[in-house]
């Protein structure tokens, strides 16, 4: 069997003395969804950030592709996170001085794909996602499901082996929030990325094959 996109082993983290992460483990197959529940304050974000590359565990590891995040400093930590991770947001976080399109040409500049590649991809996944009739538009002239659609574009651009997802639909009304999870779910279908998706929302839940719980710092699954 291939080796798993994501494995997290033993991870452990503590804020000023208090356990967060109590040494949690699982792993995420390529093309696998799971979805992360867990009371308010459970540490779902916690792990997510550790994962994310944002925030470091304390002990455990972390493996993405098989590159091991303790083990990397800060510029390693940067590859990694540009070329095998994508997120998506609660409230979006585009860039709100570029239009749509300049938002998720961004990680192939930062990637140094050619302009007339990065203008190619670009354009066929702003129409894959149903946004190409918003390329030119700011976040600011953009409707909240036409900017998570955007913004699942950034994330995804890339081709990212895994993608992290925070509460992707807590800003959206519930019939937008279901179109935009139905458009992640294909998209992660169809990329064969693995994907984590922090969430309260049972629709969002019910997308995934996997439903991983934390509870108090550890993580069961159903
Ligand atoms: N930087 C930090 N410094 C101190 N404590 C923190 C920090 N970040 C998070 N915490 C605390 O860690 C605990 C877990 O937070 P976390 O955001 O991971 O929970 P969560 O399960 O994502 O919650 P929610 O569902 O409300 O978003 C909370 O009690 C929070 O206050």
């Amino acid at each position: 069997m291939s080796s798993p996109i994501l494995e997290v082993t033993c991870l452990t983290k503590a804020y000023a003395d208090r356990p967060i992460l109590r040494g949690v483990s699982f792993k995420l197959a390529a093309g696998e969804r799971a979805a992360l529940l867990g009371p308010s304050g459970s540490g779902k974000t916690t792990l997510l950030n550790c994962i994310g590359g944002v925030d470091r565990a304390d002990t455990g590891v972390v493996s993405i592709a098989d590159e091991k995040l303790h083990a990397l400093d800060a510029d390693g930590l940067a590859r990694v996170r540009r070329t095998h991770i994508g997120t998506v947001f609660q409230f979006f976080h585009l860039l709100p001085t570029l239009t749509a399109a300049e938002n998720v040409e961004l990680p192939l500049q930062l990637l140094g794909i050619t302009a007339a590649e990065r203008e190619k991809r670009v354009r066929a996944l702003l129409e894959r996602v149903g946004v190409s009739h918003r390329a030119s538009a700011l976040p600011s002239e953009l409707s909240g499901g036409e900017m998570q659609r955007v913004a699942i574009a950034r994330a995804i651009i890339h081709r990212p082996a895994l993608l992290l997802a925070d509460e992707p639909t807590g800003n959206l009304d519930s019939h937008t929030g279901e179109q935009v999870l139905d458009l992640l779910a294909e998209v992660v279908q169809e990329s064969q990325a693995a994907l984590l998706m922090v969430t309260h929302s049972d629709e969002a839940a019910k997308r995934c094959q996997r439903i991983l719980r934390m509870k108090d710092g550890e993580l069961t699954e159903a």
